[in-house]
């Protein structure tokens, strides 16, 4: 289990972060929402020990994060970043073979090269095996990111707006293997998302942030009301329900937050 407790985070004087609370399962699919600027990133970057909080604990199967050694840290957690980096000069396949490097000696067993193939494979990107990295879509650059973090073989998957690259199609992939991938290998799953849809669609949990608080921590059909999401984001939605999950139709955005204003008069 991930635990995290009491957790605040401060840039500098600023309050990012107020009194997190979040306990997440293996096998579970969380997803954190809200506006941009909110702290989701910040928040998977302290779960992650990546930025330390300036209060409170996180706990992975009961030790604390910020206490493991950087290669400890990378066999129990996969990341994906909300950014690919700039430059990246190898091909796709190595690109993947990365992920195995918390378990690397000297050279890539058999077992990393297998895994490798297997993860490429279960993610229709073979083909792309001996591509530049640097000269594939960003849609395929984040399928390749993500499959470097499988690759990874963690208990806990972390990903930051995971779908945010990819055309409908290929989030409903994504999002279909991250969900199959959670049940069957007992992976928990954390992923930082703008789409309230795919997020209803997939999540176990729901976390919505506002002001650096959480909002609320419940199933999709507990938190998707249109009184908590025009709370989180101050826009009027309906919500139907498509297939036993809420479906979020935005509507207008509140009055106040129109912009542009004097740009259209
Ligand atoms: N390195 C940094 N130094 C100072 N402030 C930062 C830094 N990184 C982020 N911030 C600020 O912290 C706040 C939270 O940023 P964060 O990236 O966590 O938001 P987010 O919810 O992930 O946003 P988005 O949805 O736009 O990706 C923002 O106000 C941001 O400007």
């Amino acid at each position: 289990m991930l635990q995290v407790g009491n957790l605040s985070f401060n840039y500098r004087q600023t309050c990012v972060l107020k009194d997190i609370d979040l306990n997440v399962k293996k096998g579970e699919i969380i997803s954190v929402l809200g506006p941009n600027g909110v702290g989701k990133t910040t928040l998977l970057k302290c779960l992650l020990g990546m930025i330390k909080p300036c209060s409170g604990f996180i706990k992975m199967d009961d030790m604390d994060i910020l206490k493991m050694s950087p290669t400890h840290r990378a066999r129990l957690i996969g990341y994906v970043p909300q950014a690919f980096p700039s430059k990246f000069p190898m091909t796709v396949f190595d690109a993947v073979l990365m992920g195995r490097k918390p378990y690397v000696r000297f050279v890539p067993s058999g077992k990393d090269l297998e895994v490798v193939s297997k993860v490429l494979m279960s993610m229709n990107l073979n083909h792309l095996g001996l591509k530049d990295f640097d000269r594939i879509s960003g849609g395929q650059k984040q399928k390749v990111l993500i499959a470097r973090a499988i690759a990874q073989e963690p208990c806990y998957l972390i990903l930051d707006e995971p779908s945010s690259n990819l055309d409908v199609r290929h989030q409903l992939e994504v999002m279909d293997m991250l969900k199959k991938l959670a049940q069957k290998k007992n992976i928990g799953i954390i992923m930082a998302m703008h789409s309230l849809n795919l997020a209803s669609r997939f999540s176990d949990r729901i976390v919505m942030l506002k002001s650096g608080c959480m909002v609320c921590n419940g199933t999709p059909l507990e938190v998707m009301t249109p009184k908590i999401i025009e709370t989180v984001y101050k826009i009027e939605v309906n919500i139907n329900r498509i297939n036993g999950y809420p479906y979020t139709i935005p509507l207008n955005p509140m009055p106040e937050n129109i912009i542009h204003k004097e740009l259209l008069n």
